[in-house]
């Protein structure tokens, strides 16, 4: 896992690093820089002219290094500092000294009056104005300064982090004063506010690079808020023993599917089967028994006494756990149904689609959910569950606490899918792409999703592990049938590829 950091705890483990390693702030200050240039030489030639802006502070210090390595390098560079209260940390004075060291470099110092150079599409701006040392929403010259950036046709790699943007909660910001990347290169971690999808017009595209943390502080410091890596994954899943059956492997039951979305419960149970699953029954009504056992006839299939949708709760008893939601369709009998299911049952089971829209209608449901269930609401389903959200940071936080109070998992879907735990931990998976925005991709993770937690599977490893390999899924599918051919069916033919390439 890769802790993902508030910006205040980075500024400690920073402090720990310099107090703790050999290695001085000048010295840390030039990592970062040289970790920046190494990736900007990937992205832009010399055939660029490079404006540098550079802050008071270490982002800025970080700017006038990378200024002077892209010198270095015979890059055309030219180079403001702004300094309106001509005071300098150390490192950036440091920096601004050494810059001056080169012959002939173009470098302005602005205290007020600022004349902005024009800035053509074919300039690359390095923004190095403010980075997480951000204590208020930029004004005045600044907000100036970024306004007119903005305003030009120029490319803008931010380091860090946008000038401007904070890390985490920007919802009393000023949006119009905040740089519009196109690409962010961050250091050790990515920032919180990368993965809502409001503020990717600041961060365009971004990338962490890696540069010297002490272990311990790192290890040491605290966060709600974990990345999931491929490594994370792999040890999740132990290797299949020679003498188990399939009864080793657990019976899922998937409560989905209503006349004319049946495709929704048959995608669900092909991800479900393929997930690892001992077995499956889908409890259909009657107008799905010949699709179901056509399409999947690994599938059993127990009917419901209705021809077009859910009116019956299933006896669970012969069932490890269920899966309910996918196509079920809001009758009214399906939402009588669906209470007196989770009125039955005391192991944790996986809740998606209608079976959340019918919840957030039925409130008393809420309360019958067996603690630890997993539930996967898109943004629009969580809002229907917990109320309307102004951002998504707002709804995350929601859906913190909806999971803490409800003692459940949600699975907050989006680009950046968000797996909110009962303990108050969220753990984003950044996988997948946006192939994946195509009907029936939220099917696919149910059915591995349970697939995964019949196997006994902790359910927020189920949750966890069962996003991952969907996004993991839906990137092998992209590279093959590419982002706009790939339909949700093809996620299910890739999981098995996912699971070669994770474990
Ligand atoms: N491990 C890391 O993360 C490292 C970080 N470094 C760099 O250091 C940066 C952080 O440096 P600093 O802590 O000096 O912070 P900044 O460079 O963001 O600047 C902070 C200064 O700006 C002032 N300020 C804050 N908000 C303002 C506003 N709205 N208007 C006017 N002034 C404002 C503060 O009072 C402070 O003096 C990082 O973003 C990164 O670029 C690297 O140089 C070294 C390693
Ligand atoms: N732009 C995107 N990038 C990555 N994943 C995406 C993107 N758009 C959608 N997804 C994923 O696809 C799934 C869509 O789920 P959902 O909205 O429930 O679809 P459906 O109801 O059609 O099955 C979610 O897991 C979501 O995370
Ligand atoms: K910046």
């Amino acid at each position: 896992m890769i802790k993902i950091f508030a910006t205040e705890k980075v500024k400690d483990i920073d402090k720990y690093t310099i107090l703790n390693m050999p290695i001085a702030p000048i010295d840390l200050v030039e990592e970062a820089v040289t970790a920046f240039v190494n990736e900007f030489r990937n992205h832009y030639s010399k055939m660029h002219r490079i404006v540098v802006f550079a802050g008071q502070g270490n982002n800025g210090a970080d700017a006038l290094g990378i200024a002077r390595q892209l010198l270095d390098e015979s890059y055309k560079v030219i180079v403001y500092l702004f300094n309106p209260t001509g005071y300098l940390s150390p490192e950036c004075a440091e920096n601004k000294r050494r810059l001056l060291n080169i012959d002939q470099v173009e470098f302005t110092e602005i205290r007020d009056n600022f004349i902005p150079p024009y800035l053509s599409s074919r300039d690359v701006v390095i923004d190095g104005l403010f980075g997480s040392g951000l204590n208020r929403p930029l004004s005045g010259g600044f907000a100036g300064l970024v306004k007119y950036i903005n305003s030009t046709p120029a490319e803008i790699v931010s380091i860090d982090i946008p000038s401007g943007l904070f890390g985490e909660d920007n919802r009393e910001n000023d949006k119009d004063c905040i740089i519009r990347a196109n690409k962010t290169f961050t250091f050790n971690f990515p920032k919180l506010s990368f993965l809502m999808p409001e503020n990717e017009v600041y961060v365009g595209e971004w990338k962490v690079l890696n540069i010297n943390m002490h272990p311990q502080a790192v290890a040491d410091t605290p966060t709600n808020y974990y990345l999931v890596t491929e490594e994370d994954i792999a040890c999740v899943f132990q290797p299949r023993k020679r003498f188990t059956h399939k009864g080793t492997y657990g019976h899922a039951l998937l409560v989905a599917g209503s006349r004319g979305k049946l495709g929704a419960a048959q995608l669900s149970a092909g991800a479900c089967l393929r997930s690892g699953v001992g077995m499956l029954t889908v409890h259909l009504p009657k107008c799905g028994e010949l699709m179901m056992q056509t399409a999947l006839p690994e599938a059993m299939v127990d009917l419901d006494a209705h021809t077009d949708f859910f009116t019956v709760a299933p006896d669970i008893t012969p069932y490890t756990t269920l899966g309910v939601g996918p196509g079920l369709g809001q009758q009214i009998e399906t939402a009588v149904a669906l209470d007196e299911l989770m009125s039955a049952v005391i192991k944790p089971v996986v809740l998606d689609a209608d079976a959340l829209n019918l919840i957030a209608s039925n409130k008393d449901i809420l309360n019958k959910i067996p603690t630890r269930s997993i539930l996967t609401p898109h943004p629009k389903e969580f809002d229907r569950l917990a109320g309307a959200s102004n951002s998504a940071y707002e709804r995350l936080q929601k859906a913190r606490e909806f999971a803490k109070e409800h003692r459940l998992c949600v699975v907050l879907k989006d680009a950046y899918t968000a797996i909110c735990t009962s303990e108050g931990n969220v753990y984003y998976s950044v996988c997948g792409n946006p192939g994946m925005a195509t009907a029936g991709s939220g099917d696919v993770l149910t059915g591995i999703i349970l697939g995964l937690l019949a196997q006994g599977y902790e359910p927020e490893t189920a949750a966890v592990a069962g996003v991952f390999l969907h996004g993991t899924a839906g990137d092998l599918a992209a590279a093959q049938w590419s982002e706009r051919g790939m339909i949700a069916g093809d996620l299910i033919d890739s999981l098995g590829k996912a699971f070669k390439q994770v474990i």
